[in-house]
């Protein structure tokens, strides 16, 4: 029997794994857990770095590590690589999500700055699973966009990148890169003082991993005009975030962009199959599909599409949390960010809410958007 040490709040990760794997739920809160000398496998998420520092002395038993997210900032892979431990990550899980969540932030940011989206560019920085997912939601909704993605354009004959010229002429900047370093495409401090001193931006949103932009950078060039509004989901230092910062955001959330009943589904089925392939362990072809949400309330009610929206996205719920949160003046604040995250009841995605016909007659858009008819 294998015994697998795995993170309490990966969704459902009981039930993606065979009976005969040995399970043993860890709380993030406290670290890495204790005890994984009698571990073959460690299931993580992104709050939990695994580093030469926070994993010293990797027990010899462990030979997988799975991290539940589409981001491996977190993980030193060549750390594990160097000590033969296989890496799987859950690539493209929550794609679907964070654009949902672009689609969603931008339709209350036009309401409340009163502007209009389909007057607006929107530059997407990184057009891999999730900016693809981004691209063509914001398309359906008659928003044009710019791709820049001169990586993908080296590997992918089929995909070309629009310049970095094109990409910074942009009104809206939204990121969808990796959080790197190094290498030949480093995203650290990508959006940095000379960048956004091009030109005027009317709103940057960053969901991808705080850190891609330079939040000192930011914050000047919005005291200087170059930057209108700025949504941020992805902060510097997190869960310990900037309190200047957050003041000034336009919106802003506890990093859930990502966050839906079918990405996280997603995350723990992708790491679960990499398992079970890597320990060759039956698989498991459970079903996972949850009952869609369904929307009774009168189309009426709500005035504006942004106020559907609202309702059926919880943005400005985690948002008023977070807000609670950094009004705190105690050292708990990390602690509250993480646990929020952790523990806010997650929504579905568009595809898993049903509304009644009359909410597609008054906005045509919800149903290029992805919602379906009750
Ligand atoms: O990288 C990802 O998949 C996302 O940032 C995701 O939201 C991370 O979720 P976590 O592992 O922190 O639950």
């Amino acid at each position: 029997m294998i015994t697998v040490f795995a993170d309490q709040y990966l969704y459902n990760i009981a039930s993606y794994l065979p009976d005969s794997v040995d399970l043993v739920l860890y709380d993030p809160a406290e670290g890495l857990p204790k005890g994984l000398d009698h571990a073959q496998a460690l299931l993580v998420r992104t709050v939990n770095p695994i580093t030469p520092q926070t994993l010293p002395d990797i027990p010899a038993g462990l030979s997988f590590i799975g991290t539940g997210s589409s981001g491996t900032d977190h993980v030193d892979q060549a750390y594990l690589k160097a000590s033969g431990i296989t890496f799987a990550d859950a690539a493209g899980c929550n794609a679907r999500s964070v654009a949902e969540y672009l689609a969603t932030s931008l339709l209350i940011w036009e309401a409340r700055a009163q502007y209009k989206l389909q007057d607006l560019c929107a530059g997407i920085i990184g057009v891999g699973h999730v900016g693809r997912q981004v691209d063509r939601l914001l398309q359906k909704m008659d928003i044009a966009t710019c791709c820049y993605d001169p990586p993908r354009a080296q590997r992918d004959p089929g995909f070309s990148s629009s310049t970095l010229e094109e990409v910074l002429a942009a009104d809206i900047l939204t990121f969808h890169t990796p959080l790197t370093r190094s290498g030949p495409h480093p995203t650290h401090h990508w959006l940095d003082a000379a960048k956004l001193s091009t030109h005027q931006y009317e709103l940057v949103i960053n969901s991808a991993r705080g850190g891609i932009l330079d939040e000192g950078a930011l914050c000047k060039a919005q005291d200087e005009g170059t930057v209108r509004h700025f949504i941020l989901d992805v902060w510097e230092n997190e869960p310990d975030i900037n309190l200047d910062v957050a003041a000034r955001a336009f919106l802003k959330t506890p990093h859930i962009a990502g966050y839906s009943v079918q990405a996280k589904q997603n995350a723990s089925r992708f790491i679960a199959d990499a398992l079970i392939q890597h320990f060759r362990l039956p698989p498991q072809n459970e079903s996972q599909d949850t009952a869609p949400l369904q929307i009774s309330e009168p189309a009426d009610l709500f005035k504006s599409l942004p106020a559907v929206m609202d309702h059926l996205h919880p943005i400005r719920e985690y948002e008023s949390e977070l807000k609670q949160i950094l009004q705190k003046q105690n050292p708990r604040r990390s602690v509250l960010f993480n646990r929020l995250r952790a523990e806010f009841p997650l929504r579905q995605e568009f595809s898993h809410i049903q509304l009644p016909a009359t909410y597609f007659e008054r906005f045509p858009v919800l149903k290029k958007m992805g919602f379906h008819l009750l």
